[in-house]
């Protein structure tokens, strides 16, 4: 398991908004947490990332514990983080806002690769992140995790706000950025976690309910109406 979390519960000032969320992240998978809104899904990624510090539980990252750790800490040891509202430049360019991601690594070979699973990066290389359109600022996003040599990305709802078509494409570019790097991924598109997902974890309340194979939860309609509010 390239990272474990036990039991993790945070305060978000006086509120207990996470009370006991356990997951179990497998190398080279993507593993996706689901849950209603306001589950917790969020809170448990900024918890991971050092955003948030936890008050109880531990969070290993390759055997080694993180929880406690500041937010850029965490990042230098490998552990990208794409929010809600994509962390890119709009004032500056695609470009800019991709060599800027790639930190000290020079080689050229992974912005080579990320631009492959993105072409329209490349098209879009000398324009300002802000005048894109919604896709392409999430490609941008992702793109800028993907460079900056992360063995681990944890991916907030990358179709939110997006037209089916564009999120069909953000769903590929997953399924090529999971032959580089591990990804936990929160995703209320149930069509998405299902195409991306090996894994899964359903939260509610603050607490990991329901894990397993993705294939299992696709075929327990049980526990999707139960947490996820899904009515066939
Ligand atoms: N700054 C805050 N102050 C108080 N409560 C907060 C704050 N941020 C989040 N919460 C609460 O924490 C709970 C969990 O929020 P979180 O964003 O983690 O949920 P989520 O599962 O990601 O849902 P969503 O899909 O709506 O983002 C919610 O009840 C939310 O209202």
């Amino acid at each position: 398991m390239i990272l474990r979390v036990e039991d993790l519960e945070t305060y978000i000032g006086e509120f207990h908004i996470l009370q006991g969320v356990s997951l179990e992240v497998p190398e080279g998978k993507v593993t996706v947490v689901l849950g209603r809104n306001g589950a917790g899904k969020t809170t448990t990624l900024r918890s991971i990332m050092g955003l948030l510090k936890p008050r109880k539980g531990r969070i290993e990252f390759k055997g080694e514990r993180i929880d406690g750790l500041p937010a850029h800490m965490v990042a230098r040891k490998g552990i990208g983080y794409v929010p809600e509202d994509q962390a890119i430049f709009s004032g500056l360019t695609v470009e800019e806002n991709l060599k800027i991601a790639m930190k000290g690594n020079r080689s050229g070979e992974l912005l080579d690769k990320v631009l492959s699973i993105f072409p329209d990066l490349k098209v879009a290389w000398q324009k300002k992140a802000g005048s894109l359109s919604g896709g392409q600022r999430q490609m941008l996003a992702l793109g800028r995790a993907l460079v900056g040599e992360n063995s681990l990305l944890l991916i907030d709802e990358p179709s939110k706000g997006l037209a089916p078509v564009v999120v069909e494409k953000v769903a590929e570019a997953i399924k090529e950025i999971k032959r580089q790097t591990t990804v936990v991924l929160v995703e209320q598109n149930f069509n998405l976690a299902q195409y991306v997902g090996d894994r899964f974890y359903i939260i509610d309340d603050g607490r990991t309910v329901a894990q397993g194979e993705m294939e299992d939860l696709v075929n327990n309609v049980n526990l999707q109406q139960k947490y996820l509010g899904i009515s066939l």
